[in-house]
C-alpha cells in the first residue's frame, strides 16, 4: 500500500492552488536519518472535506504511484490521515504543472518545438513503463505533468518532467454528473458510458489529447463547448482541430482512434516522436513556432 506519515513530521507552507477535489500546499517534512533530522520540501495534496467520501480513491492513486519508481514518475512519500484530513505527501516539483507553465510561456522562445517534443517523449517513456507493467494511470493530461527542470536552449539542456498521480479516478465519479463530462476530451469515448472500460488503451487516447495540449499554445481542447455538446462530440466521432504539422496531427489522431484496438502502443508512439524530432528541423524553416 503506502507509507503512513505522522502529522508531526509535516510543516505547512503556502497554498499552491487547487484541483477539482484537492488543494495543494508547499510543505516541509522532518525526517530522521541516522538520528539527525533532515527537512525536505514536499507537496501536500489535501482532499477537500466535501469530497471526503473519495478518500479511498486518493489512497488508491497514492498506492499505485508508491508501488513503482521511474525517473519520469512522481515520488509519493505516503499518506497522512489525521482526524478528517486526507493528505498525500509527494516530492515537491520546482516548476509545477505543465498546463500553467505552457500558458505562462506561450510565446517564449524557450518553449519551442524541440522543447515540446522532448516533453512529449519523456511522457511517452513514463507511459511505456506503465504499459509494460500493465498499470493503468487513468488521468493523463497536461495538468498532471510536472516540470522539474525548465531546460535551457542555449546550453542544450533539455526540460525534465514527471507524471503526477492520477488523483480521483473517473470510475467513482457519478455517471450523470458534470464531473465526468468535464474530462472530455481527455477521457476515452469508451469510458464515458462505462468507466470500467478504463484501460491501457484509454491511456493512449488521453496521451493523444495531452499531445494536442502540449502543441496548442495554452488552449484547452473543446473549451468553448457546453457539456451536452461535449457528449455530442463523441457521438459524432469528431476530431480535435488538427495542428498544421501533418505528421503530428497524424500521431494525435492515431492515439485518439475511436476504435481502441487501433491505438498504437507506447513503443510505437516513442518511435514516431523520434521521427518527428529528426524531421522537425526542415519544419522550423517554414513555420513560426506558434503556428504548428
Ligand atoms: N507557482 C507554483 C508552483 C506550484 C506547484 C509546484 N510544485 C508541485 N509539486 C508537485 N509534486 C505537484 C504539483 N502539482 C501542481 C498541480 C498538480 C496536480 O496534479 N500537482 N506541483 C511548484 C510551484
Amino acid at each position: 500500500m503506502f507509507h503512513k506519515i505522522k502529522k508531526e513530521e509535516l510543516t505547512w507552507g503556502e497554498s499552491l492552488g487547487q484541483g477539482s477535489f484537492t488543494k495543494i500546499f508547499k510543505g516541509k517534512r522532518e525526517e530522521y536519518i541516522d538520528c539527525d533530522s533532515h527537512q525536505m520540501d514536499v507537496l501536500l495534496k489535501v482532499l477537500d472535506h466535501t469530497h471526503r467520501n473519495y478518500s479511498e480513491s486518493l489512497f488508491e492513486a497514492a498506492s499505485i504511484m508508491s508501488q513503482i519508481s521511474h525517473k519520469h514518475l512522481i515520488l509519493v512519500y505516503g499518506i497522512c490521515a489525521v482526524n478528517k484530513d486526507n493528505i498525500m505527501v509527494q516530492e515537491y516539483v520546482k516548476h509545477g504543472a505543465l498546463d500553467i507553465y505552457l500558458k505562462k510561456n506561450k510565446n517564449k522562445s524557450r518553449v519551442n518545438i524541440s522543447w515540446k517534443l522532448e516533453v512529449a517523449k519523456q511522457l511517452g517513456y513514463a507511459m511505456n513503463f506503465l504499459e509494460d507493467k500493465r498499470i493503468v494511470h487513468g488521468n493523463i493530461c497536461a495538468k498532471n505533468i510536472l516540470l522539474t527542470r525548465e531546460g535551457d536552449a542555449m546550453t542544450g539542456l533539455p526540460p525534465f518532467i514527471k507524471l503526477s498521480d492520477p488523483g480521483i479516478s473517473i470510475t467513482i465519479l457519478p455517471i450523470e454528473g458534470k464531473l465526468r463530462i468535464d474530462r472530455i476530451p481527455w477521457v476515452a469515448p469508451e469510458c464515458i458510458g462505462n468507466p470500467r472500460n478504463l484501460s491501457l488503451e484509454s491511456d493512449k487516447w488521453s496521451f493523444g489529447t495531452t499531445l494536442w495540449e502540449i502543441f496548442s499554445p495554452g488552449d484547452l481542447p473543446l473549451n468553448s463547448l457546453e457539456p451536452s455538446q461535449k457528449l455530442q462530440f463523441y457521438q459524432d466521432y469528431l476530431r480535435l482541430p488538427a495542428p498544421k504539422w501533418s505528421e503530428l496531427a497524424h500521431l494525435i489522431n492515431q492515439c485518439m482512434a475511436y476504435q481502441y484496438s487501433l491505438r498504437p502502443c507506447f513503443r510505437a508512439i516513442i518511435r514516431d516522436l523520434n521521427r518527428l524530432i529528426t524531421s522537425d528541423y526542415e519544419l522550423l524553416s517554414d513555420l513560426p513556432p506558434s503556428e504548428i
